[in-house]
């Protein structure tokens, strides 16, 4: 599914900055129910016997049949399985082997949005703005619309962090999630009363129907969960059938759609989305792909509302700023600009892997100051960013750790659980869906910043061990002996 499109939460109002002067660290937020449907699990049964498929979707696939884009050949038929609705193999698939194609005229992007009844609104606005009011239009039309199987089969919410009432919220007390989450809310809520009073309120017309904040959640919520970004030329495309797709933590690859040109109907070509299975599949097994490898835990239940449960997409984005009050502010900008960096930096930092390679860096550059600071003459601007790949001074190195760690404790003291009773909750089991991200997010987090503090206690415990900028200096210079002693003069 990749990451749709880009939202950019204002700033979370729970950033903890480092106490005393040194406050340049902070522990900085990163950034479905389906309609009453009743059903039991994993059932594969043919979709037109099969009592326990809803007639909502026994409805869509023989419009998808009627429409030419299924057909016998088709190996895969909705299913109800764990995770709602979903592809299910009618026969033994090859891995990489095709199992659908929609062509584009099934496809809900901002070019059906423009070419809809609602098209002469759409240009100018945010493509998932024009898609969101496409869908809720087709959404209100009901029996007149054209995708009324299709959005008959959507689901009216899902378990992302957006959807959560008070309550759940409470349950991510402390989080970064809980910040992003209040950040993208806000934003969603923000750009719906500007598009409520520019363009839905002055067009009575083309919304001759209540739209509310709620209809618009649920508009975002389904293109953030269903829509696929990684087309060519497309970047937010929502495409009927396809969507259906699970994701599973099994399938390693995302490279399972494409865009190829193909016939899309009894005499005509098209463009055609396709989708092949990345794993072999045996008749009755589930088809999954790979969302997308690179969300952390938290941005796939901000997204998806779900989480997986092993460690690996944990994470915790630390943000690193250039106090505006600091007096070398205007250097530290510049070397920091000439190595790609701003005034705030995000670095992302996941379980089991090392720092993002220009933490220290930019860490150390933030710190500098004292006697280290003749390092921010201009004379250096073209070095100094070598020099700050290794450790500065003591005092330096110190103080980067000192702040990190200090970060890391009050971070940690936001959480009104300890892993431990966490990690006990979840071995007790029996815990809803919701209250299963809330815990297994609570406890990512925490073991990242709790591998953060250890990596900078480890650190600090070396500091009388550590090579510096001037010891390094002066064995560039051929001053230093082969025991380490500084030599003052060559011996005679
Ligand atoms: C693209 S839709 C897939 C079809 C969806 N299952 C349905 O019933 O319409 C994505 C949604 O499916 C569900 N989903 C997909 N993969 C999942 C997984 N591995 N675990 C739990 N839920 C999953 C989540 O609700 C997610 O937001």
């Amino acid at each position: 599914m990749a990451s749709l499109f880009a939202v950019q939460p204002p700033t979370p109002s729970s950033i903890l900055k480092t106490p005393g002067t040194n406050n340049f660290l902070k522990t900085n937020p990163t950034l479905h129910h389906f309609k009453k449907r009743s059903f039991s699990l994993n059932s594969v049964l043919s979709t037109e016997t099969d009592p326990n498929i809803p007639q909502t979707v026994q409805r869509f696939w023989q419009w998808l049949k009627d429409e030419g884009v299924v057909s016998s050949k088709t190996p895969v038929k909705p299913g109800i399985v764990t995770e709602g609705l979903g592809l299910v193999a009618t026969r033994n698939i090859g891995r990489n082997e095709v199992v659908l194609e929609v062509p584009k005229r099934f496809w809900i992007n901002q070019d059906a949005a423009a070419a809809s009844e609602i098209g002469s609104i759409c240009s100018g606005l945010k493509p998932f703005i024009a898609v969101a009011l496409f869908l809720l239009s087709e959404k209100f039309k009901g029996e007149e619309s054209k995708w009324k199987y299709y959005i008959d089969v959507l689901p009216e919410s899902t378990n992302s962090t957006i959807y959560w009432s008070e309550e759940e919220l409470l349950e991510i007390q402390g989080t970064q999630l809980l910040s992003t989450t209040l950040g993208v809310k806000e934003f969603v809520q923000n750009e719906f009363l500007k598009v409520e009073e520019e363009v839905i309120l002055p067009n009575k017309q083309l919304f001759p129907f209540p739209l509310t904040l709620d209809d618009f959640f649920w508009a975002f919520g389904i293109l953030r969960s269903r829509a696929f970004s990684r087309l060519r030329n497309q970047n937010l495309v929502v495409i009927p059938f396809a969507d259906l797709i699970n994701h599973s933590a099994k399938v390693t690859t995302e490279d399972h759609a494409h865009e190829v040109r193909g016939p899309a109907g009894l005499f005509s070509w098209d463009y055609l989305f396709q989708l092949r299975s990345p794993l072999s599949l045996k008749a009755g097994e589930q088809v999954f792909i790979q969302y997308d490898i690179k969300k952390s835990n938290a941005d796939m239940a901000l997204d998806y509302g779900f989480i997986e449960s092993n460690s690996d997409r944990d994470a915790f984005t630390l943000t690193l700023e250039i106090s505006e009050s600091d007096e070398f502010f205007a250097d530290k900008l510049d070397i920091a600009e000439s190595n790609g960096l701003e005034e705030t930096a995000y670095f992302d930092i996941k379980y089991g892997q090392p720092l993002p390679t220009a933490m220290l860096p930019y860490l150390r550059l933030v710190a500098l100051g004292g006697s280290d600071a003749f390092l921010l003459e201009s004379i250096f601007r073209n070095s100094i960013w070598g020099f700050l790949e290794l450790p500065i001074s003591r005092a330096n190195e110190e103080l980067i750790c000192k702040v990190v760690r200090s970060a890391c404790k009050s971070a940690l003291s936001g959480y009104p659980t300890t892993i431990e009773e966490d990690e006990k909750l979840k071995e007790e089991g029996n815990l809803s869906p919701r209250l299963e991200i809330a815990v297994g997010i609570r406890i990512g987090e925490k073991k990242v910043l709790q591998q953060i503090d250890d990596i900078f206690r480890e650190r600090e415990s070396e500091l009388d061990l550590l090579e510096y900028y001037q010891e390094r200096r002066l064995k560039d210079l051929g001053l230093v002996g082969e025991q380490g002693e500084i030599i003052f003069w060559e011996p005679k």
